[in-house]
């Protein structure tokens, strides 16, 4: 017995190690690419290349499924060709990740190119970012959210703000310095807290008008200078819905590429049971209440597209699994099923 245990311990421990070197390796080399622009344009010979024009990323649908295609830097090569500008879009490429075997991944916007002449040729068409997200596959749209945030970073940050000279950006595009001034920018991500508020037996929900119809979320908002996390989570649902956060507890996060790259940090807030009238702003918002477990499992079965009733109103249906608020309220919703611990 302790003979099999030792094999399958000795097995788990060095698939660790396997697994770990691969990973670690993979990070050393990704960071090595964007100190070293010399080593980088070489990289860019035997790198695959992601496609966005104006930022909407280029998709395939092969059958019913949605695929977002690489090229190589030959096929590249050939579609630019019809364009007489195979220098230029090699430049303006972004390292956006690699395999384990070490092929460097970059992502690069053609919005100055005819688009039709590249989606007619390459058979796909450039699709909106908050299209796109919700018919690709998991690993993909966290890809084309990154990707999509790195590409807007660059095509905003084009001059210094302090001399108003133009920037270079590196090979990689993990940075742009200005040489008047001396400053290197790096890519830049907002914090946003997105709370999913509790009284103990219901959670509040909220709509803001910019929402499709029908769809409720948690309360989110940006990080003011100066704040933590905490803070953060207290302002807002004070200033949104007029609450007091009694105690707060961290979830997850995650990246999210609206309106431009921000890292969604989520967490589960109570409230006193006793003080939960709300008082909502309605500058921000167009709808907030609160939602009993049984609202809660019926919105999370409802698609958007069967949530209009016939006098032309919504029940209400909740974020994609895409969104992390979807995750804090499928949380709660194991949270009041599960038995106290
Ligand atoms: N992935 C998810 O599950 C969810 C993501 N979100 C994202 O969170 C973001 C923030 O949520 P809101 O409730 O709108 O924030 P919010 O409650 O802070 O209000 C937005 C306002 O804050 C101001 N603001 C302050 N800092 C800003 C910055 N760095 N960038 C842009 N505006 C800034 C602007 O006046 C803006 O109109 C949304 O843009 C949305 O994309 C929101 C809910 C769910
Ligand atoms: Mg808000």
């Amino acid at each position: 017995m302790a003979a099999i245990y030792q094999a399958v311990h000795r097995r788990a421990s060095s698939l660790f190690c396997r697994l770990h070197s691969t990973y670690v390796r993979k990070m050393r080399y990704l960071n090595e690419l964007k100190e070293d622009d010399s080593l980088c344009r070489q990289a860019q010979t035997s790198g695959t290349f992601y496609l966005f024009h104006n930022l909407f990323p280029f998709l395939q649908k092969v059958g019913n499924k949605y695929l977002v295609p690489q090229l190589s830097a030959a096929e590249m090569k050939t579609i630019l060709e019809k364009f007489k500008e195979t220098e230029q879009w090699i430049e303006k490429s972004v390292l956006i990740g690699c395999s384990d075997e070490h092929v460097p991944h970059f992502a690069v916007d053609l919005g100055a190119l005819e688009k039709s002449v590249i989606e007619s040729e390459l058979k796909g068409a450039f699709t909106d970012l908050q299209k796109a997200l919700f018919i690709v596959d998991e690993k993909d749209s966290s890809v084309l959210a990154s990707a999509q945030s790195l590409l807007r970073w660059h095509d905003s940050h084009q001059y210094c703000s302090k001399s108003g000279q133009p920037t270079q950006k590196n090979v990689a595009g993990s940075k742009r310095v200005c040489h008047a001034s001396g400053i290197t920018y790096y890519p830049q991500t907002s914090p946003v807290v997105i709370t999913l508020v509790s009284d103990g037996s219901r959670c509040l929900l909220s709509r803001q008008p910019s929402f499709p119809p029908g769809m409720f979320s948690a309360l989110s908002g940006f990080c003011d200078v100066g704040e933590n996390v905490e803070e953060t989570v207290r302002r807002e649902v004070a200033e949104e819905v007029g609450l007091e956060v009694e105690s707060l507890r961290y979830s997850a996060s995650q990246h999210w590429p609206f309106p431009s790259s921000c890292l969604m940090i989520a967490c589960h807030a109570l409230v006193r049971a006793q003080q939960t009238e709300i008082s909502m702003n309605s500058q921000e918002l167009e709808a907030a209440r609160w939602f009993g477990l049984e609202e809660v499992v019926e919105g999370l079965k409802r698609e958007p597209r069967s949530s209009k009733q016939d006098n032309g109103s919504y029940l209400p249906w909740f974020p994609p699994k895409q969104a992390i608020a979807h995750q804090l309220i499928c949380e709660w919703v194991e949270q009041q099923t599960s038995p106290p611990a």
